[in-house]
């Protein structure tokens, strides 16, 4: 099977990325490349890492060039997806990377979002443990995906087992991750400017008011088959990928470490992409680095009957473009890992 991809939004972090991990997947020839403000530039001068890419040129991003391929994986600011969406035939799969299809409550999207709700598509995080299974069998043969947020992506993994068999109280739970800059895209703004980041942390979104808060909350309600509320706080890192999430639950009554345990063993046993790391043993973001993994710790506070569960992943890989090649293997009936290295960049 040879299947004809397109990027749009190449020019972009996500785009980068999505292009890097889709020249090593065997089944995909990389179809249609387009950006806006850079359409014209040859590849080679946007992302120079890109080698064999180099002489690609970006097209402008409209439905007539995005067409001609059997999948589309958009990579532009939210709000642009619906109406590209739209325009295409059926039977193109679209995977879509930014957030207008994520949530299934038009009233969280209004409250969080500034664009109109344009509905919501197949949530794109096989792992997912739901009070049925998982969320991999909406995943199959499924031609339009939303592909999670880079936190929610981490932290929901990181709580939703506890959560799923019922060992936390799904109303206290507090979050706080750490993010590298290219989580921001690509665009210049003024808090990420070298002299801002190098050699200082800082939060941002605080007080409840994240976008990613809402997303978070929907999926560890499915996980837990009940409404869930989280106080989720990010905080920026002087890195360029990576997301090292930290999330707390208060336990319930009379659980032990071992049933914790026991539950993300049995969540993600036969997941290769979720990586429960031995016991003593802390996940780092250096360690997964253009890995399509998450790598995951849990640990009991005994004095505050806490679960600690610690999570991190790339950004930009299982945080965006691994995981929406995952999607598009799933789409095709391809085997899901096709294409994606489990191996980190190190040191
Ligand atoms: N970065 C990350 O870690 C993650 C990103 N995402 C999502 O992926 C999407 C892309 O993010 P990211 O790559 O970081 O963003 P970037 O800002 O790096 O890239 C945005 C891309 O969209 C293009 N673009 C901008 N405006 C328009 C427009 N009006 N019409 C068509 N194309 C446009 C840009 O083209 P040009 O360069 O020509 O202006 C560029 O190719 C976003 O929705 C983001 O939320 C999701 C998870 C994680
Ligand atoms: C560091 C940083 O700024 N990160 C971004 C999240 C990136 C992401 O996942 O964005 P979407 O949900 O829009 O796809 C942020 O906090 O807005």
């Amino acid at each position: 099977m040879t299947v004809r991809v397109a990027v749009a939004g190449a020019s972009g972090y996500a785009g980068g990325e999505l292009l890097r991990l889709l020249l090593a997947h065997p089944e995909v020839q990389i179809g249609s490349v387009t950006a806006a403000s850079n359409a014209g530039q040859r590849l080679g001068s946007i992302h120079p890492h890109l080698t064999p890419l180099a002489d690609r040129v970006l097209a402008d991003t409209n439905a007539e060039v995005l067409a001609g391929n059997d999948a589309v994986f958009l990579a532009l600011p939210h709000g642009h997806s619906a109406a590209l969406a739209a325009q295409l035939p059926p039977e193109v799969v679209i995977i879509d990377c930014g957030a207008d299809f994520r949530l299934e409550s038009a009233d969280n999207w209004t409250h969080f979002y500034d664009t109109a709700y344009a509905g919501s598509w197949p949530y794109g995080l096989p792992e997912l443990p739901l009070a049925q299974g998982n969320q991999r069998d909406a995943l199959r043969g499924a031609t339009r995906i939303a592909v999670p947020g880079c936190y929610p992506t981490g932290i929901t993994l990181a709580l939703a087992p506890a959560l799923n068999h019922g060992l936390a109280h799904p109303d206290d739970i507090v979050i706080v991750a750490a993010s590298g800059t290219s989580g921001a895209g690509k665009s210049l703004k003024p808090h990420l400017l070298g002299s801002e980041v190098m050699g200082s942390m800082s939060p941002y979104g605080v007080g409840g008011v994240h976008r990613h808060t809402p997303e978070i909350e929907q999926n560890l309600a499915r996980a837990a088959g009940q409404p869930v509320t989280a106080s989720f706080t990010p905080t920026l890192a002087p890195m360029a990928r990576g997301i090292l999430a930290t999330s707390t639950a208060k336990l319930v009554d009379g659980v032990t470490p071992a049933q914790v345990r026991d539950a993300y063993l049995s969540a993600y046993a036969a997941e290769p992409c979720v990586v429960l790391l031995p016991e003593g043993v802390w996940p780092r973001t250096a360690d997964v680095l253009g890995a399509n993994v998450v790598h995951l710790q849990v640990t009991v506070d005994e004095r505050l009957r806490r679960l600690v569960a610690i999570s991190a992943i790339d950004n930009l890989t299982k945080g965006t473009a691994g995981a929406a090649i995952q999607c598009l293997n799933l789409s095709l009936g391809l085997p899901e890992l096709t294409g994606l290295s489990l191996a980190g960049l190190a040191p």
